[in-house]
């Protein structure tokens, strides 16, 4: 039976990813390091993905056991024997988890000359490559050499909005319908093993950029705007009108962009965005603001959802005000519960706006940006 090993038990990872490759036919190996869900995936082998649309549908996955992280030994030795290895743990995981799966890498190399691909299935635009330099730093270079060949990084885009769960059952997970997972063709060793779901493309780049500077900078503009009017979650958020007229705008502030950048037919381009608002207001789903605006530091980085569609869009000579009321709504985010959330109200306080802007999201005082993002912020109480 092939095996898949899988960082991150998470939802990403039991409600969309592992999900995929056990109904592909996968034996699904969850790593995590959380000891409770690696124990109950032990003691069942088995959860529910539960689809929450117009109608409810229900997915039994079976054949999945846990590992936990720390068990280094044992989870190198999985993917030593594994065709597949992805991750879902959030973007600032990656690095922390390179070494073992270097580790794994290198005991394979020794053992068998079959491909591996490794997929970083994360919000982030080139996860897979990220982590592809995070592990060779950790190989030799004769294994450096022979893993170029054998070992695939392909890069991906993932969309299925997950919340946090809410049910009795720790491993069952609800999620929205829609799911898209698509990956570079380009990036594979050996042939693209045939999953039902996973879309190989040749174009990734547009995918991934499309669905992170749409979805995810529309869904962190409502959840910070959300979060500053008293929001719990991202449907309340939406159905305060000022909030969508925003929200909307930012959305359509990056769409500028992305058709001029990647050549999408703008007609189809508003009618995915109105799709993603759609996706939004799932009364199913409760998703909250907190979720969404969570790592305000990473959100508000240079490359990520709200701070580079700002700066692409000023490139085309757009003022893009509903982005930077997003950035202004960002920076005031201080759910006391998330450490980057504290980090970055601690540095506001002791340097300055200005250096914020300019450190994190690499804004400099002289760009106009910085002015309309400060004027929206000195405004919120
Ligand atoms: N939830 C969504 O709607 C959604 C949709 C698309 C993409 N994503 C992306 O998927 C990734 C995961 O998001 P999520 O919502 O599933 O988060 P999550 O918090 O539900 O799951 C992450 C899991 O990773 C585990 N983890 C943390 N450190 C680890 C380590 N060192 N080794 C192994 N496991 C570790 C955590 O214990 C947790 O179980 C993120 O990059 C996110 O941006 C999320
Ligand atoms: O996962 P993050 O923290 O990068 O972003 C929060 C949400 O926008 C995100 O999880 C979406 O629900 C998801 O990207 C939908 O595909």
């Amino acid at each position: 039976m092939k095996t898949a090993v899988h960082f991150g038990a998470g939802n990403i990872g039991r409600g969309f990813i592992g999900f995929l490759l056990a109904r592909a036919g996968y034996h699904v190996v969850f790593v995590d390091i959380n000891a409770d869900l690696v124990e109950a995936l032990n003691k069942s082998g088995s959860y529910r993905v539960v689809e929450k649309g117009d109608e409810l549908k229900v997915h039994l996955v079976e054949g999945v056991e846990g590992i936990l992280a720390t068990d280094e030994e044992m989870v190198a030795e999985k993917i030593s024997e594994a065709q597949m290895v992805t991750t879902a743990v959030g973007p600032g995981v990656l690095k922390a988890i390179a070494p073992v799966i270097a580790s794994g890498i290198s005991r394979r190399l020794k053992r068998s000359s079959e491909p591996l691909n490794v997929i970083a299935c994360e919000n982030m635009v080139g996860a897979s490559t990220f982590l592809k330099e995070k592990v060779m730093e950790h190989l030799s270079p004769a294994e450096r050499q022979d893993a170029i060949k054998k070992v695939g990084f392909p890069d991906a885009a993932v969309d299925r909005i997950i919340p946090p769960q809410q049910g009795t059952f720790l491993l069952d997970v609800a999620v929205e319908p829609y799911f898209e997972w698509v990956v570079d063709a380009g990036g594979f060793a050996g042939e693209i093993p045939p999953i039902p779901g996973m879309k190989s493309v040749n174009n990734l780049r547009a995918y991934v950029e499309r669905k992170i500077y749409t979805l995810n900078t529309g869904h962190a503009v409502a959840a910070y705007l959300g979060y500053e009017k008293g929001y719990d979650t991202i449907l309340e958020a939406l159905q305060d009108g000022s909030i969508l007229e925003t929200v909307r705008g930012a959305m359509e502030e990056s769409g500028a962009y992305l058709t001029t950048r990647f050549g999408f037919d703008k007609k189809e381009h508003g009618n995915y965005i109105e799709n993603t608002l759609r996706r939004f207001l799932n009364p199913a789903l409760k998703d909250p603001v907190v979720r969404v605006g969570r790592n305000p530091l990473r959100k508000l980085g240079p490359k990520d959802r709200l701070v580079y569609p700002a700066l692409k869009a000023q490139e085309l000579g757009i003022t893009p005000l509903n982005l930077s009321r997003g950035i202004a709504a960002a920076l005031k985010f201080d759910h006391e519960e998330d450490e980057e959330a504290r980090k970055l109200q601690r540095m506001i306080k002791e340097e300055g706006i200005d250096q914020v802007l300019k450190k994190v999201c690499g804004i400099s005082e002289e760009n106009p940006l910085c002015g309309i993002i400060k004027g929206y912020f000195i405004k919120i109480k």
